[in-house]
C-alpha cells in the first residue's frame, strides 16, 4: 500500500499520511488522517485534549502502529534503521533514567547517536543553569524537559516530533526555547512538529498548522495561508429572523447575540456591504472549527497527499 504514495518525496515532505487510522479498542484515537507536511516547516500541531495528537507523534516516531492507513516518515516507512537515526522524538513525559546524572544522560546521547552535536546539548543544559553532576531525579519538571530538549537537539535530527515541549518550561524558559527551535529550523533545514495548547507561541513560531479534532484533521496548511482564507463578518439580526445569508461563502461557524450575527467564513469572492468584516487571528479560526465540527475542513495545497483527487478552490472535505 505504501508503493500508492510517491516514491520520490523524501526530500519535499516530512511526513506524509494516508488515510491513517488508530484505535484503542473501540475508541477511535486517529480516523482517516490524510495530509502531508513540507521538509523544512515548523508545524504546530493543536486540537482539544484527546484529539489525538499524542497518538499522531507516537505514530511517526515509529512507537505506535497504526491501524490503518498508511504514514511516511522521511520517505520511509517510520521505525525503520533508516528514520529512527534521522528523526527525534520528545515524548510527553519526558523519560530519562532518574538516577543518572545530567552529564551521564548526554554523554548516553553521544555513545547512541552518530551524529551528536555537544556543543548545542550543553549550550542548552548551561543557558537553564543546570548543574552537569545533577541527577535527573532530583530536577525540576522544567529542568528535566531541558534536559530532554538538549538530548532531541543534540542528536541533529532531521525531523525533530515535540509532545508539549513548552508544557512545565517558565515564561523565559519557553521563550529562550522557542527561539533556539526557530533558530535550529532556519540553520539546520530541520523539521519541527510540536503538539502544543499555548496557541500564542503557535501562532509566533510555526509557518505551519495541524489541527486536529475528534481524531481527525480540521486543517492543514501554512498559517498564513490558512489566515488569509478566513473571515470574520459582522451583520445586523432582525430578532426572531433568520440570519441573513452567506452564500456563497462557506460559513464556518456563526454565532448571534442580541442584533448582531458574527460568522466565520471562508469567501468565495466579495462579501456585501451590510457586512462588517475583519481579520480573524489564529485562535478565532481554530475556536470556530472545534466548535462546528460539521463545518468543512480545511487543507491546503501543499499539504493534501493527493492533488489529483482534491476539490478545486483551496478547499477539501477531509
Ligand atoms: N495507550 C492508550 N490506551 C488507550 N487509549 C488511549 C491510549 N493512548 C491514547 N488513548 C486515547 O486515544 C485518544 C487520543 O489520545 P491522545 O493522547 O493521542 O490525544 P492528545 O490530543 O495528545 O491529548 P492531550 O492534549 O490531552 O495530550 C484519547 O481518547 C485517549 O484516551
Amino acid at each position: 500500500m505504501v508503493g500508492t504514495m510517491s516514491a520520490g518525496a523524501a526530500h519535499r515532505w516530512a511526513i506524509e499520511a494516508h488515510g491513517l487510522g488508530k484505535r484503542y479498542r473501540r475508541r477511535r484515537a486517529v480516523e482517516d488522517c490524510s495530509f502531508r507536511l513540507p521538509a523544512g516547516t515548523v508545524c504546530g500541531l493543536v486540537g482539544p485534549n484527546g484529539a489525538g495528537k499524542s497518538t499522531l507523534l507516537g505514530m511517526a516516531a515509529g512507537l505506535v502502529r497504526p491501524g490503518a492507513g498508511e504514514l511516511r516518515v522521511l520517505g520511509a516507512a517510520p521505525g525503520t534503521a533508516g528514520t529512527l537515526s534521522r528523526t527525534a522524538f520528545l515524548p510527553q513525559d519526558k523519560p530519562l533514567f532518574a538516577t543518572f546524572t545530567v552529564a551521564e544522560t548526554l554523554r548516553l546521547g553521544e555513545e547512541l547517536n552518530p551524529r551528536w552535536d555537544a556543543r548545542v546539548a550543553e549550550r542548552i543544559v548551561r543557558s537553564g543553569k543546570i548543574p552537569l553532576d545533577a541527577r535527573i531525579g532530583t530536577l525540576s519538571g522544567g529542568q528535566r524537559s531541558r534536559v530532554a530538549l538538549a538530548l532531541a537537539f543534540g542528536k541533529r535530527p532531521e525531523l525533530l516530533l515535540l509532545d508539549e515541549p513548552m508544557a512545565d518550561l517558565d515564561p523565559l524558559a519557553a521563550h529562550e526555547i522557542g527561539g533556539l527551535l526557530m533558530a535550529e529550523a532556519a540553520e539546520q533545514g530541520t523539521t519541527i512538529v510540536m503538539s502544543s495548547h499555548r496557541l500564542a507561541d503557535v501562532a509566533t513560531m510555526c509557518d505551519y498548522l495541524v489541527a486536529l479534532a475528534d481524531g481527525r484533521v480540521r486543517l492543514a496548511g501554512e498559517t498564513d495561508t490558512l489566515l488569509s482564507a478566513h473571515l470574520l463578518v459582522t451583520g445586523a439580526h432582525a430578532a426572531g429572523g433568520s440570519p441573513p445569508r452567506l452564500a456563497p461563502h462557506t460559513l464556518v461557524e456563526s454565532r448571534v447575540t442580541g442584533r448582531q450575527v458574527t460568522a466565520l467564513i471562508r469567501p468565495r469572492g466579495p462579501v456585501g456591504e451590510e457586512w462588517r468584516v475583519a481579520e480573524p487571528d489564529l485562535e478565532e479560526i481554530l475556536l470556530g472549527y472545534l466548535r462546528s465540527p460539521a463545518a468543512p475542513s480545511l487543507l491546503t495545497t501543499s499539504a493534501r497527499v493527493d492533488d489529483a483527487d482534491a476539490p478545486t478552490e483551496g478547499e477539501t472535505a477531509a
